[in-house]
């Protein structure tokens, strides 16, 4: 059995991910933290693998601490930079186990994955490109984690096939044509009754093509998560790895 510990466990994600845990035959729940409780609980002896989806402002520390405590770290929370990526190889070089892992997914879903490895293989493909994101109200960040990957993704296709910056005259916009990522324009939507939405519009002259994800209950990304907690658990996944595509074979 596969010894999960949940940090962020009263929140939506998290409350998903502990009846996640409790439901697999191969997992099995060990501690549950929330904001205000001792990390330092949490060790290798009752931890095989720690699930961690709080808030972006305090994922990083948590993770840094987590792995000072010896603890491999599965983190669906958003809001990681290159900067922060750095901080957490620095810290796995220096963890006090032999090959630590942390894993860290901007998004669980297997249709928001494929969205994103289907919106590389187009990128080369197309003249312009936009990412629109779609989210319930409720969500702290904007743009998405998954929207600024998808940018990232699209913009390094383009740039090994050699296409320049997309075609774009707008003179004035007061905001309206989004924020440009890696020269990518990003749009998010807030709407009740929404949970999590991505399209990514791509168009030649004459012709587009849309990659649409829908998640339309937090429910779709447990497969993901469980898939990430037994991968990580193999120990056959040291140091950092980000994005699901890495377990899937794509
Ligand atoms: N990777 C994915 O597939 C995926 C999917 C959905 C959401 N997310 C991301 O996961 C994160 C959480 O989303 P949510 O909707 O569950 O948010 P939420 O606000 O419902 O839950 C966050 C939880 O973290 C807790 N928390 C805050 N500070 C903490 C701390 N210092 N230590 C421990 N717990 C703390 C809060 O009390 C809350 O219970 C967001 O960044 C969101 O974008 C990722
Ligand atoms: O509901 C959220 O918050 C989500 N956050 C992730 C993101 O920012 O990409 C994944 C989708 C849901």
């Amino acid at each position: 059995m596969i010894k999960v510990s949940v940090v962020g466990a009263k929140g939506r994600m998290g409350s998903h991910v502990v009846d996640a845990v409790n439901g697999a035959a191969d997992t099995e729940l060990a501690l549950t933290l929330d904001a205000g409780d001792d990390l330092g609980r949490i060790t290798p002896e009752n931890t095989d693998v720690v699930v961690e989806f709080t808030v972006p402002s305090v994922s990083l520390n948590n993770v840094l601490a987590l792995i000072g405590q010896g603890v491999d770290v599965v983190v669906g929370t958003t809001g990681w930079t290159d900067e922060k990526l750095d901080q957490v190889r620095a810290a796995l070089a220096e963890a006090p186990r032999k090959n630590q892992s942390v894993f860290i997914a901007p998004n669980f879903a297997i249709s928001a994955v494929l969205a994103d490895h289907f919106a590389k293989v187009a990128a080369p493909y197309f003249e312009s490109a936009e990412v629109l994101e779609l989210h319930h109200p409720n969500k702290v960040d904007a743009p998405s984690g998954t929207a600024i990957h998808t940018a990232h993704a699209i913009a390094d296709a383009r740039k090994a096939a050699g296409l320049g910056e997309v075609p774009d005259n707008t003179e004035t916009d007061g905001g309206s044509r989004g924020q440009v990522i890696d020269g990518i324009h990003v749009h998010a939507v807030r709407l009740r009754g929404l949970n999590a939405h991505e399209e990514v519009l791509f168009g030649n002259a004459g012709e587009q093509l849309t990659i649409r994800a829908d998640s339309f209950d937090r429910i779709s990304f447990m497969p993901g998560v469980l898939l990430a907690v037994r991968k990580i658990a193999t120990g056959d996944h040291s140091g950092l790895t980000v994005g699901l595509d890495h377990f899937l074979d794509l």
